[in-house]
């Protein structure tokens, strides 16, 4: 199973192993890829025959997999479970499972909906704040007892008023933009397509997004065609006094470029809740006074958590009763 211990904080620090034992029980099958917290191991356990990867799994009954962001679930990995044919992913990013030999194979995905929604888009606002009122550096800056010793810490930055380009505004972008109108910024945005209902301004390239905005909130899903979509120029488009603020995934970014352009101030700072190599990051960060670094977890919250168990279960049922599942992922 994977054990990644950095990458389960959604829940999941109670962090207990799946059985290696086939139930005796009739339940249904499930095999399970990540950690399961008490309260994730709790209610699937009561509904399916929990089964860990180093376990058998029958060939000739159905069964169905939960996978986490990180589980790699490629042409390879459904070779060794050729009766997998549901698979349900507790994250809302898709890009670690190759959907297309899924849909290929007859397997069905089932994705969290949009649970996380108004969670992560909080926190993408956080870290913002964050990062242009200095408050995680100035906190720091007391606890270290330096402000009686060196006097006030520098001012941060006013946040209403600033041009905000939102890259993706699907659900969660548009949710982080509505939260942002509300602070006074002037928000735009880039997407596949200029969305008729939104009044926000639809600008087709990342490049004149950049040079138009003061901050770029990344909220896309990483795709071939958001790979790096900040890159290089599009940094220096932001220009000096940008910010960028990432809660899509790591990818999204050009990340020794971002550390580049940081380190040599070509853009002022950024908020970083999503790495290329996570749990691994970039040491230069750290030495940072101007980034604000978490660790991938805007979207999880305990609420959210047990409502994603929720949705699981019943997606689940539907699908071992021969129904149509609840949250299907359906190609675009
Ligand atoms: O990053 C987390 C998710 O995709 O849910």
């Amino acid at each position: 199973m994977n054990s990644s211990p950095s990458l389960t904080s959604d829940g999941a620090t109670n962090t207990i192993t799946t059985s290696n034992k086939r139930s005796s029980s009739d339940l249904p099958p499930l095999l399970v890829l990540r950690p399961l917290s008490d309260a994730w191991s709790a209610a699937l356990s009561a509904k399916f025959t929990v089964i860990s990867p180093s376990s058998p799994l029958s060939t000739s009954t159905r069964a169905a997999l939960v996978s986490a962001a990180y589980n790699k679930v490629d042409p390879a990995f459904l070779d060794q479970y050729p009766s997998l044919q549901c698979i349900a992913t507790t994250s809302i990013g898709v890009d670690h499972i190759d959907l297309e030999e899924c849909w290929r194979r007859g397997i069905q995905v089932e994705t969290v909906g949009e649970i996380f929604t108004k969670d992560v888009a909080d926190y993408a606002v956080g870290l913002l704040i964050d990062v242009s009122r200095r408050i995680t550096m100035s906190d720091r800056y007391v606890q270290n007892g330096l402000w009686m010793s060196q006097g006030d810490y520098p001012l941060g930055s006013k946040l209403g008023g600033k041009h905000v380009g939102i890259v993706g505004l699907g659900s969660i972008g548009s949710a982080i933009a509505r939260r942002l109108e509300a602070f006074g910024c002037k928000i735009s945005y880039v997407s596949r397509k200029p969305k008729p209902t939104v009044k926000y301004k639809y600008i087709p390239n990342i490049y004149d997004l950049a040079t138009e905005s003061d901050i770029l909130v990344v909220a896309c899903s990483l795709t071939k065609e958001t790979h790096h979509i900040i890159n290089k120029q599009v940094l220096q488009a932001l220009g000096k006094e940008g910010i960028v603020i990432n809660i899509g995934r790591g990818a999204n970014i050009d990340e020794p470029e971002l550390v580049r352009c940081l380190v040599q101030g070509e853009i002022k700072g950024a908020g970083l809740d999503v790495f290329e190599n996570e749990p691994n990051i970039p040491k230069e960060l750290f030495e940072m006074g101007n980034v604000v670094l978490t660790a991938h977890q805007s979207v999880f919250t305990p609420e959210a958590i047990s409502d994603v168990i929720q949705v699981c279960i019943a997606n689940f049922e539907a699908f071992f009763a021969g129904k149509p599942l609840l949250t299907p992922v359906v190609a675009d």
